[in-house]
């Protein structure tokens, strides 16, 4: 075992009892087949599997876009005010049990308004499911638009316009889906536009887009987060910048696994990223997709790695450090890590 645990048991307790910060997860990727059945049958909406085992067993990706397919086709279930309100509920209580204390959600409203949804019923009902977290269970939280950077910057344009009404709930934009062929640079005047208006910026690069893509995230789009990165591994100088600059990484291990990004969990380069200097996190991305939610994150790197007490306690307080918190809110939590230490 890694310094300062006796046994496998002792760092799965660890685990579970930290304080953690979700930085990476699509509300819509935390779809639950049980829930993506009842919702289908609520709304009278049709999904082509027959049982949730089927569901599950289609859950099998050569890569992003083999995910993608499905995970759009999933989405075609939430209609109303009250999933929305469902789909995030599920994510908080679900969230609360692996202790995560603040949560950076992502939704892609272009997902539901191409299907008639309105914005508005989408933001509704995620708010009103976090508000509630808040007020029950002391969840914190903030919602980042992601626009589909498959689709053009001209609809991404018309979608911030859509969220103007709604900026006092909504911290910052991002950019997620096909990432290859669609580089950060595609989407530069919608980001400036965000900026302009005091949101915060964080884009997906470097999951299956060349390190170039992540440059251009930082000069282009001046980021203040990636999502993913691990790409940034093939070119030491980008590796070196995003360190001294402390620019935080929001890692997927077991996202990466089920995407093909990395051969196996033992190969997964989180440690390597520690040991460069960056600033990574852990983070679930698509939990009901993907096999596991944050604590499962953790534990599957610790197993593969073997990872330590320091080291868990770094990625943990990497969580609210690279969070859009401020120092003061930051505090308390990088106390209570303190004190497991
Ligand atoms: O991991 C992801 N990458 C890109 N787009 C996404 N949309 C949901 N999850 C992802
Ligand atoms: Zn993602």
């Amino acid at each position: 075992m890694a310094d300062g645990f006796a046994s496998p048991a002792e760092r799965a307790a660890f685990i579970a009892a930290l304080p953690k910060a979700e930085l990476h997860l699509h509300i819509e990727g935390s779809l639950e087949p049980e829930l993506m059945f009842a919702l289908a049958r609520r709304n009278g909406v049709a999904i082509p599997f027959a049982s949730v085992e089927e569901v599950r067993a289609a859950y099998a990706f050569s890569n992003l876009q083999d995910f993608l397919d499905i995970y759009y086709q999933g989405m075609g279930v939430l209609q109303t005010e009250q999933d929305f309100h469902d789909l995030t509920a599920a994510y908080l209580d679900r969230a609360r049990a692996d202790n995560v204390r603040h949560a950076e959600i992502f939704f892609d409203p272009q997902g539901h308004t191409a299907r008639g949804v309105a914005f508005g019923t989408v933001i509704a009902g995620i708010t009103r499911a976090l508000d509630d977290a808040r007020e029950r269970h002391g969840i914190t939280s903030k919602l980042i638009l992601c626009f589909l950077r498959h689709l053009s910057e001209e609809e991404a344009e018309a979608t911030l316009d859509e969220a103007l009404p709604w900026l006092d709930r909504i911290a910052g934009v991002g950019l997620d889906s096909s990432e290859v062929g669609h580089p950060p640079s595609k989407f530069a005047r919608v980001f400036a536009r965000a900026r302009s208006l005091g949101l915060k910026l964080v884009a997906h690069a470097g999951e299956e887009g060349p390190p170039e893509y992540v440059r251009e995230a930082l000069d282009v789009l001046k980021v203040d987060r990636i999502d993913h990165g691990n790409r940034s591994l093939e070119d030491p100088a980008l590796v070196a910048r995003l360190a001294s600059e402390g620019v935080c990484l929001t890692v997927c291990p077991l996202s990466n696994v089920r995407l093909c990004v990395v051969g196996a969990i033992a190969d997964h380069p989180l440690r390597a990223m520690l040991d460069a200097g960056l600033h990574a996190t852990v983070n679930s991305d698509d939990p009901s997709y993907f096999g596991g939610y944050v604590n499962a994150n953790y534990q599957a790197v610790a197993d593969a790695l073997d990872l330590s007490r320091a080291e868990l306690v770094e990625l943990a307080c990497n969580g609210f450090t690279g969070s859009f918190l401020d120092a003061e809110e930051q505090a308390p939590h990088l106390a209570a890590i303190d004190a497991l230490a």
